[in-house]
């Protein structure tokens, strides 16, 4: 650490609802805004001497920080606007360090935040440390200069190199690439599987890179659902017993789905006393749907869900994502190889060496009846 890193530091936090912060040598300074009920403080906070700003650029942020808040304040987003929203600026990190040696530090530096705020990030506060201030109303997913990265010793193995991407509410969205392309690790930062080494992951509001790992599983279980290439039944319960697992690990049993009315969306109503050996790979997978959806997640994660299907049992697997995209509005996000199950999609993002390449709007996804299949 240089000299002049070495002076006292604090990391400055924003918060947007009337509460308190820690202590700080500086007064306190809050405005409150006009109409609004939102109250900003200013307050400093103790993190870590070594991951935290100058005072000299905690005072030049002052201003960006204010304009950022104000266009928070006067935008339209009554979800985001409800929300408690903290915005920690982050000391900019060593430039003389290996990026080793950097990621190292960021990596601290997440640890440190996640263990300050990942519980009230999962009570709904809106924790951003890039400045982005997600449109909790509007999308689903937000992600800003989100990277992933292993280290084996001295060396770094960049996976991510750099994505933003917003992904609107209830949209049927592809994600292609080729293989090692890190189409899977994408969407395991994007589910809560894994976690990003740097930058922030918004997904309904809540920052995932700051939540520690018995919150991830919380949050998974209350707002996700997952679909593999293999099914992973219960194979001593019944289809209809396998879907209500589905259902009780959901901690909010009013927010629920009938498994009735899903046995009928997926066509097995017939089928709802099987065991799984009784039942066709095709079949399986769509009670491994019924699964899913059993607690009505906002979004549902789907890895390959056809992989392991023939032509027709695939076909009908994809019909059955796209009415359950229609009908209960549930968001759909599908990882493929398979460029023909991209035109069922209304937004497909293709994914090459870590970055994002493209992102095409489709506004007349195809009938999964009607694509090639090869
Ligand atoms: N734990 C790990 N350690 C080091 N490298 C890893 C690790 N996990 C994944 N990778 C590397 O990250 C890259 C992206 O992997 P990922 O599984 O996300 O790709 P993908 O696009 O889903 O590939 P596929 O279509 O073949 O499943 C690959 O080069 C892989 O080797």
């Amino acid at each position: 650490m240089d000299k002049k890193s070495d002076k006292p530091k604090s990391t400055k936090v924003q918060t947007n609802k009337s509460r308190t912060l820690e202590k700080t040598e500086k007064p306190k300074v809050a405005v409150k805004k006009n109409s609004s009920s939102i109250v900003k403080k200013e307050i400093e906070t103790k993190v870590d001497a070594k991951i935290e700003l100058t005072t000299e650029s905690v005072s030049n942020n002052k201003t960006i920080n204010k304009e950022k808040l104000d266009s928070h304040i006067n935008d339209n987003n009554t979800e985001t606007n409800k929300r408690e929203f903290i915005q920690i600026d982050l000391a900019p990190l060593e430039k003389k360090e290996s990026r080793v040696k950097q990621l190292k530090q960021i990596d601290k530096r997440q640890k440190q935040l996640t263990s300050k705020y990942s519980k009230e990030i999962l009570e709904g506060t809106i924790v951003t440390t890039t400045n982005y201030k997600p449109k909790v109303d509007k999308h689903v997913i937000e992600l800003n200069g989100v990277r992933k990265s292993y280290i084996t010793g001295d060396l770094e193995t960049p996976v991510l190199k750099g994505i933003d991407i917003i992904l609107d509410k209830g949209d049927f969205i592809v994600i292609l690439g080729p293989s090692g392309s890190g189409k899977t690790t994408f969407l395991n930062i994007i589910s809560g599987l894994d976690k990003a080494s740097e930058g922030d992951v918004f997904v309904l509001g809540s920052n995932l890179s700051l939540l520690k790992d018995s919150h991830l599983t919380k949050f998974r279980r209350n707002n996700v659902g997952f679909i593999f290439q293999q099914y992973n039944l219960l194979t001593n319960l019944t289809a209809k017993e396998n879907a209500e697992v589905g259902e009780n690990l959901s901690r909010d049993k009013t927010k629920g789905l009938s498994i009735t009315d899903i046995f009928e969306t997926i066509g097995m109503t017939e089928q709802m006393n099987k065991y799984p050996h009784q039942m066709s790979g095709g079949q399986q997978q769509r009670v491994s749907i019924a699964r899913a959806l059993a607690k009505n997640p906002d979004i549902l994660f789907a890895d390959e869900p056809t992989g392991a299907l023939d032509e027709e049992m695939g076909r009908k697997v994809l019909e059955i994502l796209v009415k359950v995209n229609k009908k209960y509005k549930t968001t759909v996000i599908v990882v493929t190889h398979n460029p023909n199950i991209a035109k069922i999609a209304n937004t497909i993002i293709h994914i090459k060496n870590g970055l994002i390449d493209e992102v095409i709007k489709n506004t007349k996804p195809a009938d999964p009846k009607t694509i090639d299949w090869s």
